[in-house]
């Protein structure tokens, strides 16, 4: 399992120039946070890791291997390592929660239906989601569903996870359990997972580092302590909120 390194990242749309020479570096089974104000280039930055998006300028390296130029095949096998829930992540509505978690299962793995299905259960206990195995998402609320794109993203056994906001917009006992779990793949199944999140409590509970994008660039890079503890003002009205402050719109 390796390290994630992303080294003087550029990205423009346009004249909004979004990342403005990032860098930074996770390690391998960090819980690593991303934080930032709405429109901060957070998911733009992210999305470089899988090819969903490429640079203006700067390199890419995972397991020390310089992806930046990677073609969209060569990137196949990175999306099956570095798996993604994205804030929006659809299940098909017209298929069960077990089915939706047993399709990448089987169409990646060779199994039998009954070892994906198997596999596809357990993925669903760890998420709390078993007992509704067979319902469909229509059945649930944005939470639920969430849960269940959770364990489909882990059933390819990811080495790394990409959340975009796992507890935005779901209750506090589904996202302390969310929290739970992505702090249980780290710490006992060694995956790395990059969490974007606003969540106050998701960061002080479960984050080994965070780094915050303020302005395109890396404002703070660092554990919950020295984020705590930062004299940073923009980073001090981050945590508390205060709509007074230093803080500028992203323009
Ligand atoms: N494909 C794209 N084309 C044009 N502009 C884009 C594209 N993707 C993102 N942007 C712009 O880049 C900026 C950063 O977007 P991004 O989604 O990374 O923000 P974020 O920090 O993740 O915010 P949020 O917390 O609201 O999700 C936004 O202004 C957005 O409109």
């Amino acid at each position: 399992m390796g390290t994630i390194e992303f080294k003087d990242i550029y990205k423009s749309f346009g004249s909004k120039h979004v990342l403005r020479g990032v860098t930074l570096s996770v390690k391998p089974g960090e819980v690593f946070f991303v934080i930032g104000q709405s429109g901060a280039g957070k998911s733009v930055l992210v999305k470089h890791l899988v090819g969903l998006l490429r640079p203006d300028a700067g390199r890419i390296y995972l397991d020390g291997a310089d992806i930046t130029d990677y073609t969209e095949k060569e990137y196949y096998p990175i999306r099956k390592r570095c798996a993604m829930v994205f804030q929006n992540s659809t299940l098909f509505d017209s298929m069960t929660l077990i089915e939706n978690v047993m399709l990448p299962i089987r169409k990646h793995l060779d199994v039998t239906k009954q070892e994906a299905r198997d596999q596809a259960m357990e993925l669903l206990k760890k998420v709390g989601m078993h007992n509704y195995a067979d319902r469909y998402p229509s059945d649930f609320g944005d939470g639920m569903r969430k849960k269940v794109a959770i364990a489909r993203a882990l059933s390819l056994s990811p080495e790394y996870v990409i959340f975009d906001e796992p507890t935005t917009g779901i209750d506090p006992i589904s996202a302390a359990m969310v929290d739970k779990l992505i702090r249980h793949l780290s710490d006992n199944l060694g995956v790395t997972s990059i969490v974007i999140s606003h969540d106050l409590r998701s960061i002080f509970g479960i984050a080994d580092r965070i780094a915050m994008l303020y302005k395109g660039e890396l404002l703070f890079d660092g554990s919950q302590n020295d984020f705590q503890n930062s004299t940073d003002p923009v980073v001090q009205q981050f945590i508390t909120g205060n709509p007074e402050g230093p803080m500028e719109e992203p323009n």
